[in-house]
């Protein structure tokens, strides 16, 4: 059975990324890529769907852990009766090669140590043809199912039984032992072994000076480094691809339908992690980014998905996974995601605003990344008014949502300001009148005057979180008593226990069964809007209390449950999610 969302941690290589549990079991790892099929899917099963576990095999007392300083080196620390073992996790990065390594030290006394090895391609389903080998001079063991090849090394290793690898060997203060489980394509060759010491190390200088230009002069300046890291991990080094969260079906409802996979890149997503990564001066980012984009968006502007895979593929088909249980019987389990045909209108604005900002940052426009800019921007000229499904992606009827309308006020605005500003050329009259029509609808349609907020969208009087980003994206002033009314409307009806939730599910907009929980990056937007009116002290007070959700290793999920076992509460929703962290460094930066 799974560990609370909360007592993993995520550790990966800038291709592919792993869960930790405090237990010492990694239950989720899909290799070689973020959305290739997990070999390791305990999460979202049993240990027979795969797992690795290295931890100590007598009663463990305590446990503590913690990321290598500036790292995404995960260190835990167990304490027997007996003794104390540490426990080192690492995706070495810049070698081309997709393993993880994990080194076990006994730091005092003596510690029967177990070793689980249980390996299931095809997200848990396969169990795959294991033998014991010599290669390069050493016994490893290999996995093989269908293009899978898992190479298991080590000073000693498990041995097979009733499908599962297993070992138990006791360590003396100061013994250590290194393994690793390296994945290649099932027809090559086991690769030669690499040294564990340079590569941990290469690894950790690496990670090191890119957190060390993380800002300091912030609120929470640890949590927005950890989430800068963390947000840096989901990035995929070699096509520069950003993905949402490394984990597919992680419940926003325990035991309900709504469970997605989020291992694919949103154009929203991104564009939101690029803002925050640029506003915490990290610009080079934004380059691979925008490579990405004009590749993934390149043809026909009338085809612009609303996200796409890692390597910019267009096909990603939603499917549901009958062999999984589900994290908490939460079910069905999905791969693919069925969004990626949804219209949202919001999508443009957020791009042209972080293409803006990366302007601004020095990145100097190239003939086709403006000249795609354009395009888009004049494919929306001509369907602006259509219904969408908004930025949460409501399965429900389309709508005319009141943020996507905002955002289409937004893309219009920097398009014009990339005119005007940036002597960028296109048909800045036609732009402008868009921007002023879409303007004048927003304020008359989606605005309420006798509660005096803006609406979830024109036929509604319900109000919405992502309303928030009115002010952010200077749409109006921080402290325009529209503003102002909204953020108090929104307060008195989505707030929950201290924490927003997106909206009320309990209309039945979103077409979907049960409800959710507080959605993290919603209570961020509401400490950066409070922080824009004015509003300090109630913009602080909320930020320590969303920052206190925070896990031992400052990771945080997509939402949280705050009712659960009598408001100790818990993590709900897919892990680490870079909505939420993006939107944790936005905050801080507002704060700043
Ligand atoms: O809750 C319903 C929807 O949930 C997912 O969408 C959410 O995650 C996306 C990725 O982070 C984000 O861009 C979107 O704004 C969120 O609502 C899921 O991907 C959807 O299929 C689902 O309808």
């Amino acid at each position: 059975m799974a560990l609370p969302i909360e007592d993993y941690a995520l550790i990966g290589d800038r291709g592919t990324a792993a869960l930790v549990g405090k237990d010492g079991s990694i239950d989720w790892l899909c290799l070689p890529r973020f959305d290739s099929p997990a070999c390791f899917a305990a999460l979202l099963g049993t240990e027979d769907n795969g797992r690795w576990l290295l931890a100590p095999a007598d009663e463990v007392v305590s446990t503590s852990r913690r990321y290598v300083d500036g790292t995404a080196i995960l260190e835990t620390t167990f304490t027997t009766a007996d003794g104390e073992l540490v426990l080192l996790d690492v995706m070495p990065v810049g070698d081309d090669r997709a393993d993880v390594v994990r080194r076990v030290t006994c730091t005092r006394g003596r510690v029967l140590v177990r070793h689980d090895w249980v390996v299931r391609t095809d997200y848990g389903r396969v169990r795959p043809w294991v033998t014991r080998e010599h290669a390069h001079g050493n016994e490893v063991v290999i996995a093989v199912a269908g293009p899978d090849k898992l190479v298991l090394r080590g000073p000693r290793l498990p041995e097979g039984h009733r499908g599962h690898h297993r070992d138990e060997f006791e360590m003396r203060e100061g013994e250590e032992a290194t393994f690793s489980t390296t994945w290649v394509r099932s027809w090559r060759d086991v690769p030669k072994p690499l040294g564990f010491d340079e590569r941990i190390e290469a690894t950790s200088d690496q990670q090191r000076e890119w957190s060390a230009r993380s800002p300091s002069d912030v609120p929470h300046a640890d949590l927005v480094r950890r989430s800068l890291l963390t947000l840096m991990l989901m990035t995929h080094a070699d096509t520069g691809g950003i993905v949402a969260a490394p984990t597919t079906s992680l419940p926003e409802d325990f035991g309900g339908e709504r469970n997605w996979d989020y291992r694919f890149c949103w154009l929203r997503d991104a564009a939101l992690t690029l803002e925050s990564l640029l506003g915490a001066g990290y610009a080079d980012e934004a380059l691979e980014w925008r490579h990405w984009l004009l590749r993934a968006v390149a043809g026909d502007p009338a085809d612009l998905q609303i996200m796409y895979a890692v390597d910019g593929g267009r096909d990603l088909p939603e499917r549901e996974l009958d062999h999984l249980a589900g994290y908490a019987d939460s079910r069905p389990v999905r791969i693919g995601n069925g969004a990626v045909t949804q219209r949202q209108n919001d999508v443009l604005g957020e791009v042209m605003i972080a293409l803006e900002l990366a302007r601004e940052a020095g990145l100097h426009e190239t003939r086709n990344s403006w000249a795609l800019q354009r395009a888009l921007v004049d494919e929306l000229a001509d369907h602006w008014d259509e219904p969408d499904n908004g930025l949460w992606e409501i399965r429900g009827p389309q709508r005319h949502f009141t943020h996507s309308r905002v955002m289409v006020w937004v893309a219009f605005d920097r398009a014009v300001r990339a005119v005007e500003e940036h002597g960028l050329e296109g048909p800045v009259e036609r732009w402008r009148d868009l921007r002023d029509r879409v303007r004048e609808e927003v304020l008359d349609k989606g605005w309420d005057a006798e509660r005096g907020t803006f609406t979830q969208h024109y036929d509604t009087r319900e109000v919405d979180a992502s309303l928030l980003n009115i002010p952010l994206v200077g749409f109006l002033p921080g402290d325009d008593p529209r503003v102002l009314g909204t953020i108090d409307a929104i307060t008195e009806d989505l707030m929950r226990n201290g924490l927003l939730v997106r909206y009320r599910t309990q209309t039945g907009v979103d077409g979907l069964e049960g409800g959710e929980h507080p959605f993290l990056a919603c209570s961020f937007w509401l400490v950066s809007a409070l922080a824009s009116a004015g509003r300090r002290d109630e913009a602080e007070s909320l930020m320590e209390r969303v920052c206190g959700l925070a896990n031992d290793v400052g990771l945080l999920a997509e939402e949280y449950d705050t009712t659960y076992d009598d408001g100790r509460g818990r993590m709900a929703g897919n892990f680490p999610q870079a909505f939420s962290h993006l939107a944790l460094v936005q905050a801080a930066l507002a704060l700043r």
